[in-house]
């Protein structure tokens, strides 16, 4: 029990605050999920249509896994793996952060395009090897379903319920985005943003 605390941590409000981050930083992409989201609660509409959040979540989870790399795994056997001899016995960690950003898969690897997500079915659920935050295989996230509601219902409420700004006139592109070197890679500096509050039409 203790070790789904530890793995559970503050995983889901890390996703949160990035994907805010990347919102913040760009304004169009803002106002097109604030748009997709309102739309949808104001007509009453299915949370699994939120195709454009979906996306945005994806492409924050691809730029920023909150665990950026697997727990360490041991193999019974030698394995050559992309010419490389992996030795039985030897422990490999994978970094899922270099995997979001290897320019061999993704196009404009450091750039926030949650576009290239609309058009294809790559998903964070441990099949799609170019996309890992959950890990795969015997050790993925067990709590990958629940994670991933809170951030989708947090994330709703926050777009949904406010409009955002940030303080001291700092502009878009001026937001700091460094992350913090650890187990699960925070931002370096806490996001503040002023909410005004959103009263549907
Ligand atoms: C956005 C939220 C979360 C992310 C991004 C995340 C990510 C991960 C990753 C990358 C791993 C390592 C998988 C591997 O080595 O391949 C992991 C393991 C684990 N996670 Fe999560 N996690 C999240 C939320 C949670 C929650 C909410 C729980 C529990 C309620 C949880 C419980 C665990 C446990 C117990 C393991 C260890 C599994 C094992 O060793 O077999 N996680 N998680």
């Amino acid at each position: 029990m203790c070790d789904v605390f530890v793995a559970a941590g503050d995983s889901s409000p890390i996703a949160v605050e990035w994907t805010m981050s990347e919102l913040m930083k760009n304004p169009e992409k803002m106002e097109k999920v604030q748009r997709e989201v309102r739309h949808f609660f104001d007509k009453r509409g299915e949370v699994n249509e939120l195709k454009y959040l979906k996306s945005v979540v994806k492409e924050t989870f691809r730029l920023h896994p909150p665990a950026a790399l697997s727990l360490p795994r041991e193999g019974p056997e030698t394995v050559v793996v992309n010419g490389y001899q992996i030795p039985s016995r030897t422990r490999v960690i994978v970094n899922y952060w270099a995997i979001g950003r290897d320019p061999s898969h993704w196009t404009q690897p450091n750039q926030f395009i949650p576009e290239r997500f609309l058009d294809t079915c790559i998903d964070y659920r441990g099949f799609d090897f170019q996309l890992l935050p959950f890990g795969s295989g015997r050790r993925v996230c067990p709590g990958m379903n629940y994670g991933t509601a809170v951030v989708y219902s947090l994330l709703a409420n926050l777009l949904y319920r406010f409009n955002w700004e940030l303080p001291n006139q700092i502009k878009p592109q001026d937001l700091d985005m460094s992350e913090n070197f650890g187990g699960a890679i925070s931002r370096k500096k806490n996001l503040y943003l002023i909410p005004i509050p959103y009263h549907a039409p």
